[in-house]
């Protein structure tokens, strides 16, 4: 088992605490703040309900959370130490010396924003940036500074805990992101002191519109196609000149006074104000989780990042002689008004099922991609219990028939003992340029055939059944 230390348990170390244990990790947590336990376990109430949603498949099972008042004793053991005390160099000099002496060869990481790696190792220490990006648990980023080998090994460790690490290739204030987000932090101020617009006019004007563009292509692949047919040079000839009117004020920097800092926390109060901060990260979440999974589907930015570390996770094998095709934990998106998972998502799930199936048989990606595939013609489902948000759903497949072109297959979804819904579903192998039914390829009706045999005379109680069959069939 693999263990992170987190020195500092605030808004980062609370959320980089739950991205490591959610992804299996133990974890061992050093602040001194007597509220930090309750503030982490709150923290990972909300990451519990988020990340597990942008996966199709179940992560390993949740690591151990330790307190500690004592930094060495956190420290000791652990494979990742990722300081996150708050963003003064003065406290960081005292903390990451503190660390390296206890840390063995662990990969020291520090959250900070700004610092550079040779200012903050100026105290003693040895630890490379490793700047996240707030929802730690959800969102992939991760910028690292600092000594080449160790961001190496860094990046590979993030990589598997479903982040996206970007080596800065060379250090500077602030590294790559917290440099833009600061040019429209400093301009956004100007706007608001200056009584052109409100904290809230400003917001509208980034979620209405570039906000929803920069999450799937950033900044230069947008501005290329506002470019039209000619592209980057056109769009830099016609918007080149503006920069030195100049539209922004971004040299200048808003005196950081008493009156302008009440002027943005009235307005934001006045804008936010009557929803408690966990309630706006539930929000801020099932937003993300929305965003990142609609991004699966191109595989675009956080999106491919998901997929990616998706395919490395551990695949399940068999339960009662029968291949698993499918473990997730149900999100919370999946559930409805009943406080249980909606119908739809039952159906969802097995079409996860069928497609693993179709994997284990040769007719996965590779397969569909040179123009054969399989359409399901019926399916039957059973609701048989309640399933809740967070519960881990695991999907058993049973080849009830499979000659020709007909493929016809049992789900049973179980939630951990319980049968919770049997799906029955028929498919027929499909010829995609002719968009008719077609026999297999001889590999796949050969792998097929080896199934149905190896299931013919397992039993498949509930199967068969239909829509007002007598209810004495349904299994108590
Ligand atoms: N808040 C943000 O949006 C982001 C912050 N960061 C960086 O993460 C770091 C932490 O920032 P936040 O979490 O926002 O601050 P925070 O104020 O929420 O948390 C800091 C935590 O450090 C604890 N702490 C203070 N002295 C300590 C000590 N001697 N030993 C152990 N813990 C101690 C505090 O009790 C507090 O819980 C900073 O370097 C910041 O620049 C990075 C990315 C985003
Ligand atoms: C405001 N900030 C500089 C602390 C922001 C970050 O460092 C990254 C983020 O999550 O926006």
């Amino acid at each position: 088992m693999s263990r992170a230390a987190i020195i500092g348990g605030g808004v980062i170390g609370g959320g980089w605490a739950a991205r490591f244990l959610l992804n299996g990790w133990d974890v061992a947590v050093h602040d001194p703040d007597p509220q930090a336990e309750r503030k982490i376990t709150e923290v990972l109430e909300n990451a519990r309900r988020a990340l597990p949603a942008l996966y199709d498949r179940a992560l390993p099972p949740e690591g151990r959370l330790t307190f500690h008042a004592d930094l060495a004793e956190a420290v000791a053991g652990a494979d990742w130490v990722q300081e996150s005390v708050p963003e003064t160099l003065a406290l960081k000099h005292r903390i990451l010396p503190a660390i390296a002496a206890a840390a063995g060869d662990a990969i020291i990481g520090s959250s900070t924003s700004g610092f550079k790696p040779s200012e903050l190792n100026a105290g003693g220490g040895r630890a490379i940036v490793a700047h996240p990006f707030n929802p730690v648990y959800l969102l992939p980023l991760v910028e690292l500074v600092g000594d080449a080998t160790t961001c190496t090994r860094a990046a590979q460790i993030l990589r598997g805990i479903g982040m996206f690490p970007l080596t800065v290739r060379k250090e500077i204030d602030a590294h790559i992101a917290d440099r833009l987000l600061e040019a429209v932090w400093r301009e956004a101020l100007w706007l608001v002191k200056d009584g052109i617009a409100t904290t809230e006019e400003i917001d509208e004007s980034i979620r209405m519109g570039f906000g929803i563009r920069w999450a799937q292509m950033g900044l230069f692949e947008t501005y290329r196609i506002a470019g039209g047919e000619a592209g980057m040079k056109h769009f830099m000839a016609q918007f080149g000149p503006a920069l030195a009117w100049p539209w922004t004020k971004l040299t200048d920097v808003p005196e950081f006074n008493d009156e302008l800092v009440d002027l943005i926390a009235s307005q934001s109060d006045a804008q936010s104000g009557h929803r408690s901060i966990r309630e706006l990260e539930r929000l801020r979440d099932d937003n993300i989780v929305g965003m990142i999974r609609a991004l699966r589907r191109t595989g675009s930015g956080a999106g491919g990042v998901v997929r990616a570390h998706e395919a490395a996770l551990p695949k399940p094998s068999e339960q009662d002689g029968l291949p698993v095709t499918a473990a997730r934990q149900v999100p919370t998106s999946w559930t409805d008004y009943n406080g249980h998972m909606n119908e739809t998502h039952y159906l969802e799930a097995a079409s996860l099922a069928t497609d693993r199936f179709m994997e284990l048989i040769g007719a996965g990606p590779d397969y569909i991609a040179q123009g054969r595939s399989y359409f399901t013609v019926e399916s039957h489902v059973r609701y048989l219990d309640e399933v809740r948000a967070g519960e881990i759903l695991t999907i058993t497949t049973q080849v009830l028939a499979g000659q020709g072109k007909r493929l016809h297959l049992f789900h049973r979804l179980w939630r951990g003992e319980t049968l919770a819904a049997t799906v029955e579903t028929m498919l027929l192998h499909t010829d995609l340029t002719t968009r008719r039914s077609s026999l297999p390829d001889l590999a796949v009706a050969e792998a097929l055939g080896v199934w149905a045999s190896r299931h013919a005379g397992l039993p498949a109680e509930g199967a068969g059944r239909f829509v007002g069959a007598p209810l004495s069939s349904v299994p108590a």
